[in-house]
């Protein structure tokens, strides 16, 4: 069934487990996201970027909205497992109102790069209009290093918990990103994958909300030889370890947004088929292994994360 994220979340919350959010861009990573989540009895949150639902729509953003929204819908409707459709760092006030125009469960307003006062205005005026249409909302507070949405962040700004608390208290958000040392993509760190373990307990103390980890992947390196083996090159990748992942949950992280792993299971199995099959031109052929490594990816992070069977 198709429901409000913040469902899924307060559960979550409530029982000390994580929901992956799975990025998609296309029709093929829902179906083997979706594939996935059933599978393993878990719900299952689908997210989307601004340029995802630019991609969908061909530059008209209110198009694109409608089509992942009617997409999701149309499985959702068909499985007993909660799905929830989700705006990934919302930061266009038009492109996050399409969303909530169009269905979506959930936006993330994502006003972090700007100074504390002003994230909060922007996040109390998007939270007011987005509950008012009975949609959740996401905010985060600090920077995570790399570009994000065409905003290049230098250094990862760690969550002031002081902030986080007035943050949390006064923009009515249903749930929040506190940024702990991760960075989006697949080269996360340059030494050890060192979180701030310390300062997420505090925010969780606090602030009581469902939490948010961006940057998530795991960059697992099985898929990443597969691609390497095929012509890629993502020499020194890195990303989150599991054990690591896990203790994020421990402290209260109930969202685990994952893109990069996806991604690249995807490209591994299409590399992989390509190689192997050069007579084939049907493309419900040749993305075969591509979404059974994407769907093999999803299932094995609702293993680490604990949300199987939680429905
Ligand atoms: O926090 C995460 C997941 O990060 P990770 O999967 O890279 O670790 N996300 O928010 C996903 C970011 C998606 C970026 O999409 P565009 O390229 O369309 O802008
Ligand atoms: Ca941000
Ligand atoms: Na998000
Ligand atoms: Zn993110």
């Amino acid at each position: 069934s198709y429901v409000n994220t913040r469902e899924i979340l307060d559960k979550a919350s409530k029982e000390y487990y994580g929901v992956a959010a799975f990025n998609i861009n296309n029709l093929e990573f829902l179906q083997a996201i979706l594939a996935g989540a059933a599978e393993k009895k878990s719900p299952a949150i689908i997210e989307t970027s601004e340029g995802a639902i630019k991609y969908a729509g061909m530059g008209d953003y209110f198009k694109g909205a409608r089509i992942f929204v009617n997409m999701v819908k149309e499985f959702a409707n068909d499985l007993d497992i909660p799905v929830a459709l989700h705006l990934d760092h919302g930061k266009d006030f038009n492109i996050i109102m399409a969303c909530i125009k169009a269905g979506y469960s959930s936006v993330m307003i994502d006003a972090s790069h700007y100074d504390f006062e002003d994230n909060l205005r922007i996040t109390k005026d998007v939270a007011r209009i987005a509950h008012a249409a009975g949609v959740s909302v996401e905010a985060e507070l600090g920077q995570l290093a790399g570009i994000e949405d065409n905003v290049e962040a230098a250094e990862n700004v760690l969550v002031n918990v002081d902030q986080a608390e007035k943050f949390c208290a006064e923009s009515e958000i249903d749930f929040f990103a506190p940024a702990i040392g991760t960075s989006h993509g697949a080269f996360k760190f340059k030494g050890e994958a060192k979180l701030d373990y310390d300062r997420l307990k505090k925010v969780k103390e606090i602030t009581g909300k469902p939490l948010v980890l961006h940057g998530a992947s795991s960059v697992v390196q099985e898929y990443v030889k597969i691609a390497e083996e095929h012509g890629a090159d993502f020499g020194g990748s890195k990303g989150v370890p599991s054990d690591v992942l896990k203790e994020t949950v421990k402290f209260g992280i109930n969202k685990v947004n994952t893109d990069t792993d996806l991604r690249i299971a995807y490209i591994a199995g299409l590399r992989e088929y390509l190689d192997n099959d050069s007579k084939q031109f049907d493309p419900r052929k040749y993305y075969k292994v591509a979404m059974d490594y994407t769907k093999q990816v999803v299932m094995d992070r609702i293993d680490i994360l604990g949300s199987a069977g939680k429905i």
